[in-house]
């Protein structure tokens, strides 16, 4: 259970790679394994380059600085500025409280001495001190609401801007590496990078300028003392050696690896016991008593073997001497002056010693500040550079300047499309999906694409809306190269009910109605009537809410329990993150009437459904055929279907796809091979 140190190859890494380079400790059930480059660094000497790198940093950042104040002036100028004024007051009143005081104390050792006083003096710097802590307080609940007030607005803000990136991103710009990796860390909750950046460039600012200010004054109230100097040189002492003797985790690069069988075996125990996902698996295997006895054999074997995290099991490694000889330095400032009792013949006054040991304080206190704040504000400064990053991010998919339809023809008038050798890869893949592919499709044709799994049927219906571009070849509409018209535009004009349906976290109303954006609030009758063509309406009918229903909604409650479980409470917080069960032919159903909604909406001129009724049951899979069929009115329409036997006699073409090739095409009369 003690501590092992090695530098030979870490248990657990057998199978890996190892460089000779790494060092090992086991500490508990752990084993943390980092560089011998990290090993023999210590806080101190890292915090002097990391503190100047980061000041290097900020200063070659000085864009993003301005960035940010732009955006935060622009969202909350009043408020910005008063809390940049509410904070300076409060820097400086650090400086007003150690003059105060040290009027105080002069008077009081004029006192203790025999001399004479200034009580109007005296009174008068009592008062203000007095007076101090309230105009302090007003500043700071000035300063705090200013800040929430700005924290809220740009919070907001950047949540919006944030969703406005991420919903023009085309999916090959979305799942490019280097762009995933930009959008990884953009969560909800995690709007606020650039405020916390903000905040921690002032903080350090305004730090820097407290200890300034009272240093400064520090020095001019005692300057008459020789001692002085070397005063402040010995408060140095312990913050320094804090910082050297201060071996954490911090800034090192390591790895940390579970080598205890039974915690690993404990662990995925209890991972079994409470995740959701394993509920009904649970339930249904009837596994409580197997992982109960598991988990208490498991727990006997463990024994005592510490389990806490690694950072608190290596804070315990300190050595008692070091801990000693640390305490000690805060005293050096006091052996000091008894020193200078016993052998020297300079008086200081108690005054003056009680300035200079505030003062010293002050200035240990911003060592550690800058120490602190050097770690964490480079990071902060990255992750606001990061959120910058996202807003510039360019599409990678070239948009075109052409308006469709080209000349306003009727409604009724279907899209034409041309495949023209066409080859496809997805993005960063080597396979190719799509081979020379090449067809017509005249306006208001009706196309049946058959093929097995995995022949490239749902990668052509990708191609025709620039879900992705072909990597070679041309798709034409309307005798046009596809790139050249505006892609809005073209996404308007086509509907597409695709195999991987989905139901959005929002009301069933809104999940209907977004079928057709241009019109977010259609009538009842509008929707029943997309509902009813979806085959939707009996299920909602029978749902309590009905259309208000969220299947699945957005969790955005807590409950903590604090000794007994307070059911009102429970049945509340249950009730908001119910979800609503529907059967995978339902949500089927719900996404077909979103495109029935979609086709009433007007300006479409192009249909194409994608296995659309793989989890209906026949009569459900030719109802809704049936009704795509009735309402297609003149739009050109793709349909890939597996059971295709009642449609293809109504195709106009059947395209067969095979390994993304397109084998053979023609129509029931020319009796093509199925
Ligand atoms: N996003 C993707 N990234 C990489 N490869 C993909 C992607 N989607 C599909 N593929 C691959 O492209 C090939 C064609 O897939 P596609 O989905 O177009 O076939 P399909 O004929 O529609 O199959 P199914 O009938 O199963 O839906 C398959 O080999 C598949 O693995």
């Amino acid at each position: 259970m003690g501590i092992t140190e090695t530098t030979e190859k870490p248990a657990g890494l057998e199978d890996k790679p190892t460089k000779p380079t790494l060092h090992s400790v086991q500490l508990g059930v752990w084993e943390i394994v980092f560089s011998l480059k990290s090993k023999s660094k210590s806080t101190f000497f890292k915090f002097v380059p990391s503190a100047a790198t980061t000041v290097l940093e900020t200063l070659s950042l000085r864009w993003l600085v301005v960035r940010m104040l732009k955006d935060m002036y622009s969202l909350a100028p009043l408020q910005l500025i008063m809390y940049v004024l509410f904070e300076l007051c409060q820097s400086l009143q650090g400086g007003a409280v150690m003059y105060l005081n040290s009027q105080i104390l002069n008077e009081i050792t004029n006192k203790m001495s025999g001399r004479t006083t200034d009580t109007s003096r005296i009174a008068w710097s009592c008062l203000m001190r007095i007076s101090l802590p309230f105009v302090s307080s007003w500043f700071r609940k000035h300063s705090l609401h200013d800040a929430a007030l700005i924290k809220n607005r740009v919070s907001l803000h950047f949540m919006e801007k944030s969703i406005h990136t991420v919903l023009r991103l085309d999916l090959t710009t979305a799942e490019d590496s280097e762009v995933k990796t930009k959008m990884a860390d953009s969560y909800f909750d995690d709007s606020d990078e650039i405020w916390t950046a903000f905040e921690g460039i002032f903080r350090v600012l305004f730090g820097v300028l407290r200890s300034f200010s009272q240093i400064t004054l520090a020095f001019a109230l005692i300057r008459q003392h020789a001692s002085a100097p070397t005063f402040f040189a010995l408060s140095l002492i312990q913050p320094l050696a804090t910082l050297a003797g201060q071996d954490d985790l911090w800034g090192k690069t390591y790895a940390v690896f579970c080598i205890n069988k039974a915690y690993e075996r404990l662990a995925a125990l209890h991972r079994f016991a409470f995740a959701d996902n394993y509920r009904m698996d649970r339930l249904s295997d009837g596994v409580a008593e197997f992982i109960e006895k598991e988990f208490k054999k498991s727990r006997a074997e463990l024994g005592d073997t510490p389990i806490d995290l690694i950072h608190y099991q290596w804070m315990r490694r300190r050595t008692l001497v070091v801990e000693a000889l640390r305490s000690l330095t805060s005293d050096f400032t006091m052996l000091y002056f008894a020193f200078r009792v016993i052998f020297s013949s300079e008086e200081i006054t108690f005054g003056s010693l009680v300035i200079l040991q505030e003062a010293a304080v002050n200035m240990q206190r911003t060592i550690f500040m800058l120490s602190f704040e050097s770690k964490n504000l480079a990071s902060r400064i990255e992750d606001a550079k990061n959120v910058y990053a996202r807003f510039d991010i360019k599409n990678l998919m070239k948009d075109g300047d052409v308006s469709y339809p080209i000349n306003d023809a009727s409604e009724k008038t279907g899209m034409k499309l041309e495949f023209r050798n066409v080859y496809f890869k997805y993005p960063g893949t080597t396979k190719t999906v799509l081979e020379d592919i090449s067809f017509k499709i005249e306006p208001g044709q009706m196309v049946v694409i058959v093929g097995v799994n995995g022949s490239g049927k749902s990668s052509t219906i990708k191609l025709f809306n620039r879900l992705y571009d072909p990597t070679d070849g041309e798709i034409l509409v309307d005798g046009l190269p596809l790139t050249s018209y505006k892609l809005k535009d073209i996404r308007r004009a086509m509907a597409i009910l695709r195999q991987d349906h989905t139901s959005y976290p929002l009301s069933l109303r809104l999940n209907v109605a977004l079928g057709s954006p241009d019109n977010e609030y259609p009538s009842d009758e509008e929707l029943s009537n997309a509902l009813r063509a979806g085959g939707a309406d009996a299920f909602v009918e029978k749902l309590p809410k009905k259309l208000d229903t969220v299947l699945n909604p957005v969790k955005l409650c807590s409950l903590r329990f604090r000794g007994e479980t307070e059911e009102e409470l429970k049945k509340m917080v249950d009730e908001k993150e119910k979800t609503t069960d529907v059967s995978g032919g339902e949500t089927q159903r719900l996404a077909a009437a979103r495109t029935f909604m979609r086709l009433g909406g007007g300006g479409i001129r192009f249909l194409a459904a994608d296995e659309p009724t793989s989890a209906l049951d026949p009569e459900g899979e030719y109802e809704l055929f049936s009704r795509l069929k009735e309402q297609r009115g003149g739009k050109t329409v793709v349909f890939i279907t597996h059971r295709f036997g009642h449609l293809t006699k109504y195709a106009d073409t059947i395209l067969v796809l095979k390994d993304g090739r397109l084998v053979e095409s023609g129509n029931h009369s020319k009796s093509i091979c199925l």
